[in-house]
């Protein structure tokens, strides 16, 4: 299977770091804080491949380091070291050695995020339908008549009344909210979507429905995705295959199934079964 994402030794140190912050943290050491210069080593020489329409979880407890490695991913932080390659349309991207034009670029047409707070992915001040327009301008989509069609079918895919399109996203509830954000990551085609914690919060219903939409999408479109989550269940319903984070580290990557039902890592067994 050919990657579409391939990331190599990523890591993020937080704080003036020192040649002790990688040896003194980690789960050997039970804290991604270094003890010399009191750096937090968020994400250390992350490498992991996600393949082409796949849908790789990411887990862990709070703190572990997922979202830290997503943002970078998304360009949303740099990472103190480590490179990505991003394979898209027969180019291959290096995607830090890139100029930030060309990272804002790929970001607003070829990567989609969807943020477990909607207020990071929404622009609150203006409509749903406008939020979806912003991208689709971002894009080069300049036709008014098509833009305000494309709004309506995405509204209308993610299920939400087309009806509704005129009125800001902060009078929707928190459900509807994260349907505007993945109708807005998913207007542009993007091949590579992001999403983080996207359905904690929710009432247990609307997480249902939401993670059967994004499965219903991904099958349509064939989107890959990298989905951080701490609910087994998320990762359970979506993905394929599976790392399992912990200060920082990969410590612990497979298919999903055989590390739900035989984890390996005592980490991941713990939280397996605090989850039973
Ligand atoms: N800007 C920052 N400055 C200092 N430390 C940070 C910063 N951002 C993240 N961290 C630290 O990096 C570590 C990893 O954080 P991260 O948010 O990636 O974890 P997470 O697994 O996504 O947790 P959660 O599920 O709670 O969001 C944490 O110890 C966090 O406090």
């Amino acid at each position: 299977m050919k990657p579409i994402l391939d990331v190599d030794n990523l890591t993020r140190i937080h704080g003036p770091g020192c040649p002790a912050c990688l040896d003194e943290t980690g789960p050997e050491h039970d804290t991604n804080i270094c003890c010399h210069c009191g750096s937090v080593v968020a994400v250390a020489g992350a490498s992991f491949r996600l393949h082409k329409g796949e849908v790789l979880g990411i887990m862990g407890e709070s703190g572990s380091g997922k979202s830290s490695l997503v943002k970078m991913l998304y360009f949303d932080d740099r990472p103190t070291a480590g490179r990505t390659s991003f394979y898209d349309e027969g180019t291959a991207h290096d995607l830090f050695t890139l100029n930030e034009a060309q990272q804002l670029r790929l970001r607003d047409t070829r990567m989609g995020m969807v943020y477990q707070n909607p207020s990071l992915g929404l622009n609150f001040d203006i409509s749903a339908g406008g939020n979806i327009a912003e991208r689709l301008l971002m894009s080069d989509e300049l036709n008014y008549r098509v833009i305000r069609e494309k709004a309506t079918a995405l509204l209308a895919r993610t299920e939400v009344p087309p009806a509704r399109m005129d009125e800001l996203p902060r009078n929707f509830s928190g459900g509807m909210q994260q349907r505007v954000q993945i109708a807005r990551a998913l207007s542009t085609g993007a091949p590579l979507l992001f999403l983080d914690e996207v359905t904690t919060g929710l009432d247990l219903s609307v997480q249902a429905r939401i993670l059967d939409l994004i499965m219903e999408l991904q099958e349509v479109t064939g989107v890959s995705m990298l989905v951080v989550t701490h609910d087994l269940g998320v990762v359970r319903h979506l993905t394929t295959r599976t790392i399992v984070m912990k200060y920082g580290r990969i410590i612990e990557a497979g298919l999903t199934d055989q590390i739900l039902e035989d984890p390996q890592a005592a980490y991941t067994q713990q939280l397996v079964s605090s989850a039973l």
